[in-house]
Parts: C-alpha cells; sequence; structure tokens
C-alpha cells in the first residue's frame, strides 16, 4: 500500500530557493482544481483529451504490464486510461479532496483493483516500488505558469526507474509576432477607468474637502499594469500571425531541472511574412511531445499543440502581450527581441516577464529598442 508520511509537511515548490508556504499554496492554488467544473474544463478539451488519450493508447506496449505514477490525477482520467491500457499497477496521486472522485470513477470504470489514488501532494506521498512510467498532465498558461512541472520533476527523480518513461516526454515554448485589436480595447478600458477616477478626485474634493490627485499616477501604474501589462488569453486565429514563430525555451522531461525551469532567456529574430502589417502584441504558446526515450521509444510519436488553430484551440489558448503602441512592419521587416520570464517573488506559480523588442526594417533601418515588463497573472 501507498502511504503518506505521518506529519510530513515539505515545501511544495520554491520561489527563488524559498520554501513556500503549504497552507497558503492550498489557498491559492489547489482549491479550484477540488471542484469538478474545473476538472470538467479540462475533461472537454477535445485537442488535450486527444492527445493524451492517443498518446496512451497508440502506445499500450509502454504501458502493458507496467507500474504507473499519474501526478495530480484530478478526476482520474489518465489513471483509468493507463490501467485500460494495461498497466499492472497505476499510483494516482491527488493533493486535492478531487481524489475521492477519482476513486469513485476508478470503481465505477472497472479498474479499481489496479488504479489506487492516494491523496496527498507528489512531494510527501511514499510509493512501495519505483515505476515505469510517470503520466501527468502539468501544463498551465504558456508552458510555465502554475510551476507544476517542479512537482513532476521531484516525482520522476524520487519514483521513475533509471529506463522509465515520462509522458510527456518534451515541452517547448514560442513566440510569434501578430495583430490583434486587443490592445486598442485595453486602452480604452484603460482611458475610462482614469476618466472615472477624475470624476472621483473632483467628487472627493467638492464634497469631502479632500484632494486626492496626488494618488492619480499611483492608480494610473495599477490599471497601466492591469490592462496593458498583464498577459491576455485568447484563442488567436492563425491569420493574426504576422510572422514566424521561434521556439524560446525547450525541456527534455527526462531530464530537466527545477533550475533550468526556473528562469526563462531568449533573443530570437522574429521575421514578418506579411505586407502592411501592424504588429500590435507577440503571442505566447507551448506543445508537448509524447516521444517515450531514447531506450524506449514511443510506438507512435504524439503531439499536443495550442498554437493558434482555426478550429478553435485548447482551454490554455495563448498568451497575448501588448506592445503599446502597435508599430507598422513590412514583408522582410524583422524584430529582434530579447526576453526573460522568471517566477514572482510573491507567489511562485505566477511569472514576471521582460521583454526587449528592436524593429530592423528591410531597408537596413532599426527602430531604437523598447523594454517592457509583462505579468503571467
Ligand atoms: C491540470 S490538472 C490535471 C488533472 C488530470 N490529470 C487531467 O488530466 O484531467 C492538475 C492536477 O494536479 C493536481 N496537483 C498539482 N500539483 C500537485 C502535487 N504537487 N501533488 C498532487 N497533486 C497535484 C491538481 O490538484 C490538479 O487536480
Amino acid at each position: 500500500m501507498a502511504s503518506l508520511p505521518n506529519g510530513a509537511a515539505a515545501a511544495a515548490g520554491s520561489s527563488g530557493g524559498r520554501p513556500v508556504d503549504k497552507e497558503v499554496d492550498f489557498a491559492n492554488y489547489f482549491c479550484t482544481y477540488g471542484y469538478l467544473y474545473h476538472q470538467k474544463e479540462m475533461l472537454c478539451d477535445r485537442v488535450r483529451m486527444d492527445a493524451y488519450h492517443s498518446s496512451v493508447f497508440r502506445n499500450a506496449p509502454h504501458f502493458e504490464g507496467k507500474v504507473v505514477l499519474d501526478v495530480g490525477t484530478g478526476s482520474g482520467i489518465l489513471a483509468i486510461w493507463s490501467a485500460q491500457a494495461g498497466a499492472r499497477k497505476v499510483y494516482a496521486v491527488e493533493a486535492t479532496n478531487m481524489a475521492e472522485h477519482a476513486r469513485e470513477l476508478a470503481r465505477a470504470n472497472g479498474v479499481a483493483d489496479i488504479v489506487e489514488v492516494i491523496q496527498g501532494t507528489v512531494e510527501d506521498v511514499e510509493l512501495p516500488e519505483k515505476v515505469d512510467v510517470i503520466i501527468s498532465e502539468w501544463m498551465g498558461y504558456f508552458l510555465l505558469r502554475e510551476s507544476m512541472f517542479d512537482s513532476v520533476i521531484c516525482a520522476r527523480d524520487r519514483w521513475l526507474k533509471p529506463d522509465g518513461v515520462m509522458y510527456p516526454s518534451h515541452a517547448r515554448m514560442w513566440l510569434a509576432p501578430i495583430r490583434t485589436g486587443l490592445g486598442d480595447k485595453k486602452m480604452e478600458d484603460l482611458d475610462i477607468a482614469m476618466d472615472d477616477w477624475n470624476l472621483f478626485v473632483q467628487d472627493t474634493q467638492a464634497y469631502y474637502g479632500v484632494n486626492m490627485n496626488a494618488l492619480t499616477k499611483a492608480y494610473r501604474a495599477e490599471h497601466e499594469k492591469y490592462y496593458l501589462k498583464s498577459a491576455i488569453w485568447n484563442n488567436l486565429h492563425p491569420n493574426q500571425v504576422i510572422g514566424q514563430p521561434a521556439v524560446i525555451k525547450e525541456i527534455d522531461c527526462l531530464t530537466a531541472t527545477v533550475d533550468e525551469i526556473r528562469e526563462v532567456r531568449a533573443q530570437v529574430m522574429l521575421p514578418i511574412s506579411l505586407e502592411g502589417a501592424r504588429l500590435s502584441a507577440l503571442a505566447g504558446w507551448f506543445d508537448v511531445h509524447f516521444r517515450g526515450s531514447a531506450q524506449n521509444p514511443a510506438v507512435e510519436e504524439v503531439e499536443l499543440n495550442t498554437a493558434p488553430d482555426e478550429q478553435g484551440g485548447t482551454h490554455w489558448g495563448q498568451q497575448v502581450f501588448l506592445l503599446t503602441p502597435p508599430v507598422k512592419v513590412s514583408k522582410g521587416d524583422s524584430v529582434n527581441v530579447s526576453f526573460s520570464m522568471v517566477r514572482s517573488k510573491e507567489n511562485h506559480r505566477l511569472m514576471d516577464m521582460e521583454f526587449t523588442y528592436e524593429l530592423h526594417e528591410f531597408s537596413g533601418r532599426k527602430h531604437p529598442a523598447i523594454t517592457t515588463k509583462m505579468y503571467l497573472e
């Protein structure tokens, strides 16, 4: 039987090396995963579901007679598929009370003798044996939001056999130049918020005799951060991508360390491929691959891609990072981007980013570099 050590209180992650308070993490992060409505949102994402389903059933030899660990089993879906694909034993670890529903679902689907649901964080859990496969759906917005891959790394280092495989096995982050009207809408929203503030300043002076104007700058900064500097979730149409996307991070899930993912830094050149376009934002997304390992390659490689898609996309969508003001660009121009992403000091599951971008016209003219901060909250 798998079990949790008594009084286990290992940190579930770290923010710049500082231990994370588990109670705070539960209140801020895990709470929503305890609700069926939230699990259902993920279970209704056809792109996600089809990719994981194909990855398991087209690669059944990886599961037949094998021991599997499902990190963050949620409703238990990946654990149940692993059992249906022939696993001998599946340890399905879930931090929240969703574990009870997962247990019930395993019973109702006739795999309770194979799937053992363990409620607790994977960092604390004790298993009676090492595992052949680790399966997990750990990806957040722009891949790394939520920092759940830390937990998968911890599970891998503790429980995966030396010749074991990771599902998924590889992940990549992408950045692309795009056109969108979202920036105009956000500028309007900001103007409305500031008009409302100015009325408030006038009224407070008139009725209560206090001049609030000293706070106008701070109020504007707060709202600029919210409207213009926060990543915007959107499922973009492919025709909004106006140039060549670039990979800014590649992760081998079998070997990656937390240090490797704590910060992402990249310098990329994004060639513009559309004539007379308005570059109004950069967009970020990710893909993951199920390739098995060099020792144990997949029978059939499967991809889960969250790029802009005509069919409508995924619940992850893409993250839109506004460039204000937008820049007129032409085919043959390129945008040089220096990108950095670190974990927020206040919450290690959220990300602070910095973009420095520089337009190089086809004619050879270089525009001055602009640096902007962005937040993935
Ligand atoms: C993105 S959901 C995926 C759920 C399910 N595997 C699926 O694919 O539908 C991630 C789940 O992992 C759980 N989780 C996140 N970190 C965990 C940890 N360190 N230990 C145990 N469970 C964790 C969350 O509570 C959540 O239910």
